[in-house]
């Protein structure tokens, strides 16, 4: 499909998904938002396009939504996705991804929804003993958000296998960067996410980034990670919609280069021509030491290729509009 499709993205207007309906709305499709706005913001998105302020949790809600059809697909981002939190709270993350995941699978299901794109993560394998990890490395997830992806990617499992419907499991790496263009960018609250903190230490912004964990069993001891551009990502929504013609699947999404988290702190100075303030901590609970992709699979059934390999570039992205937004979007109006 090159555009006119009609597609609901929940958590469109996250990090993730707001660089997803920009890609499809530049192709023309028809796309509506719904999005709580505990972390989106309404300014991420284009202005063109709708946004239904709800919760997940709300069945009739989303109930109502659906039945507004048809509906071509259903990009699901809208999530809790922080490692570390989800080791603080495990229930909460089982309960809220898992749970309200299901549910809106169950919903599309019953309403006739052909395709469905889930945001899964590379944090489905835990330690892996080999690298890069392909989408058979033994899936075995080190955290509770991790086990959340998986039992949703079970789930799309047996509704293709009873229902029919056709899935694409997206497993992220480290999503980084913002749109080339300016048109959205990262801004968490609050933000955890390494580039973004690294980029707000040389800026003056942050006193200094916090290293979690130097004895690591990589060649600085600090952690290695695959860092892909949220752009090329965004790409992939739209390689993997379209793929979904021929059957369901399940693609790793990496750059395939693994960078150690004291390398991007040079990069971020290299960027910016600023030092960055370092303070050496504990590592944090459930933190891999490695985690870099093997994409051949993505690559070799849709032609997807990231157009960013190298960390400086998707670094400048992310701090030019850093530099553009040093407030970040700015508060949501509350009638949005
Ligand atoms: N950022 C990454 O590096 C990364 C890597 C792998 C996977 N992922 C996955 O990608 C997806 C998007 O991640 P992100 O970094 O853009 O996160 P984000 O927090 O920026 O975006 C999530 C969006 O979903 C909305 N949302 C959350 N819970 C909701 C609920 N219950 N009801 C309605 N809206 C809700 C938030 O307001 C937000 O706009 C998540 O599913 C995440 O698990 C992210
Ligand atoms: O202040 C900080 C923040 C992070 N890190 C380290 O930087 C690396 C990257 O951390 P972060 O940016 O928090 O991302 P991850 O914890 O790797 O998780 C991201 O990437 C995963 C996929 O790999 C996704 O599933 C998650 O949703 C997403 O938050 C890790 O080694 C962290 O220990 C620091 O040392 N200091």
């Amino acid at each position: 499909m090159t555009g006119g499709a009609r597609i609901l993205v929940t958590g469109g207007a996250g990090y993730v998904g707001s660089h997803a309906v920009w890609a499809l709305h530049d192709r023309g499709d028809e796309v509506v938002v719904y999005d709580s706005l505990r972390q989106g913001h309404r300014q991420a998105l284009p202005p063109a396009v709708q946004l239904v302020r709800g919760e997940l949790a709300d069945e009739a809600a989303l109930d109502r939504l659906l039945s507004n059809g048809p509906w071509d697909g259903v990009l699901h981002f809208a999530a809790l996705s922080l490692v570390g939190e989800s080791m603080q709270r495990p229930f909460h993350y089982l309960l809220e991804n898992a749970g309200l995941g299901i549910r809106l699978i169950d919903a599309c299901v019953r309403h006739g929804v052909k395709r469905f794109i889930l945001s899964s993560t590379a944090a489905l394998f835990g330690n892996p003993e080999t690298m890069p990890i392909t989408e058979t490395t033994r899936i075995d997830p080190g955290s509770p958000y991790g086990e959340s992806k998986l039992m949703i990617e079970q789930t799309l499992r047996w509704a293709d296998r009873i229902h029919g419907l056709r899935y694409a499991c997206l497993r992220y790496f480290n999503a980084a960067g913002a749109d080339p263009d300016g048109r959205s960018g990262e801004d968490h609250h609050p933000e955890t996410h390494l580039i973004p903190l690294v980029i707000d230490a040389a800026l003056g912004l942050r006193p200094e980034i916090r290293v979690f964990g130097s004895d690591y069993p990589t060649p600085d001891g600090t952690c290695i990670r695959d860092y892909v551009h949220v752009a090329d990502l965004a790409q992939a929504h739209l390689a993997a919609f379209d793929r979904l013609d021929q059957g369901s699947v399940t693609y790793n999404l990496g750059s395939g280069t693994g960078h150690s988290v004291l390398e991007v702190i040079r990069s971020v100075e290299r960027v910016s021509g600023r030092p960055v303030p370092v303070r050496m901590e504990q590592r944090r609970p459930g933190d891999p030491a490695v985690l870099v992709a093997d994409s051949a699979r993505i690559r070799a059934d849709t032609g997807w290729t990231p157009r960013f390999t190298e960390l400086d570039d998707i670094v400048g992205t992310a701090l030019r509009w850093r530099q553009a937004h040093p407030q970040g979007f700015g508060p949501n109006d509350p009638a949005a």
